[in-house]
């Protein structure tokens, strides 16, 4: 059972997706998201009420007897270890290889397949919407880099994601990331970032962006909340799948938990397959318009503390995640 700090925080964070979308309904995205950002204290306590959650409700008991972790960054971590250092890039490698041929009968056209058994330093990792730093924990193997738009902790750059230019070298002016260098990380992470960003198209933008700042081959980690069965936002799942293979990120793993879609794709090597495949399943049409959550569907009325209504059903959902999390053995 949820205590009543842990209701009152996620009642918290949930109040503030819902004012957000409400908001980018009434005044459109970029004038929603420009008020957002500019609210300084929401954003703190935010931030605030964040960490208090994963920190004290969320993180705690997440070890499997085998001693796994049944956690979000621990699912992150293992399949980080699997790909990089227990040879999955390799046989990823090989598979991509293989789409080359069915699709172009061709190569991959990029040179970049690494050998088996080549060295691999600490693995690069981008935080998106880190809040604060979970990935800290991991400093022997990952070199992190961790920005939010409202750090809750000294370890986070502040940064906008959305308005971060991809370019050459890292910026960083006043405390806040500006700038950084693409094709230079080996895994991007959004875990539980693009539900918070109120409109599809933003959420492409995302995409778009973390696929400009990974390197080829490396992963973007997709950690999205669900709290019903498995098939029944299957369809949803798999518009984002050919959404992000038409960007060239093709899907490496996928994981249903009780509360969550884990969700791992690879930035193709040779982009062209990912686009390819995704051409095969239709992909034709505004892509960013694929990047849907059922919640962009709910008419939210104008009362923030409105009864529940049967409409607003999806909300439920986010609430059921937010309220449930504690129990900690949700990500088996
Ligand atoms: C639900 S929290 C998730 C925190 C953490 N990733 C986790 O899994 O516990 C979403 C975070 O994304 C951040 N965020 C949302 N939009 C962002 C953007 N455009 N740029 C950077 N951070 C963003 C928020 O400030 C918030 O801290």
């Amino acid at each position: 059972m949820a205590c009543p700090e842990h209701i009152e925080l996620s009642d918290f964070i949930k109040s503030v997706h819902r004012g957000l979308r409400r908001r980018s309904r009434e005044v459109g995205a970029v004038q929603a998201w420009e008020e957002h950002c500019s609210d300084g204290e929401k954003l703190q306590k935010y931030a605030i009420s964040m960490k208090k959650l994963a920190t004290t409700y969320w993180d705690r008991n997440n070890t499997r007897d085998d001693g796994g972790s049944t956690c979000r960054i621990g699912w992150v971590v293992s399949k980080c270890r699997h790909y990089f250092t227990l040879g999955g890039e390799a046989v990823e490698d090989c598979r991509e290889t293989k789409m080359c041929l069915k699709f172009f009968n061709r190569e991959m056209s990029n040179d970049g397949i690494l050998s088996e058994g080549a060295e691999v330093g600490k693995i690069s990792l981008l935080d998106v919407g880190s809040c604060y730093n979970p990935f800290g924990a991991f400093s022997s193997e990952f070199e992190v880099t961790a920005i939010d738009l409202a750090p809750a902790s000294g370890e986070v750059m502040k940064c906008d994601f959305l308005r971060l230019n991809c370019g050459t070298k890292k910026v960083v002016e006043s405390g806040v990331c500006l700038e950084l260098p693409s094709s230079s990380f080996d895994v991007v992470v959004f875990s539980l970032l693009l539900e918070y960003i109120p409109c599809s198209r933003e959420r492409f933008t995302a995409c778009e962006k973390a696929f400009a700042l990974t390197r080829p081959g490396g992963l973007l980690f997709i950690l999205t909340p669900d709290s019903k069965h498995p098939t029944a936002n299957s369809r949803a799942m798999r518009r984002w799948r050919i959404t992000l293979a038409g960007i060239g990120f093709w899907r490496v793993a996928y994981e249903k938990s009780k509360h969550l879609h884990c969700m791992a794709f690879r930035k193709c090597k040779d982009p062209g397959v990912g686009k390819a495949w995704a051409r095969l399943q239709g992909f034709d049409n505004g892509p960013h318009d694929l990047m849907t959550i059922p919640q962009d569907f709910t008419d939210i009325g104008d009362k923030e503390d409105q009864k529940v209504d049967t409409e607003r059903v999806p909300d439920l959902e986010i609430a059921e995640y937010f309220c449930m999390m504690p129990d900690g053995d949700y990500f088996d």
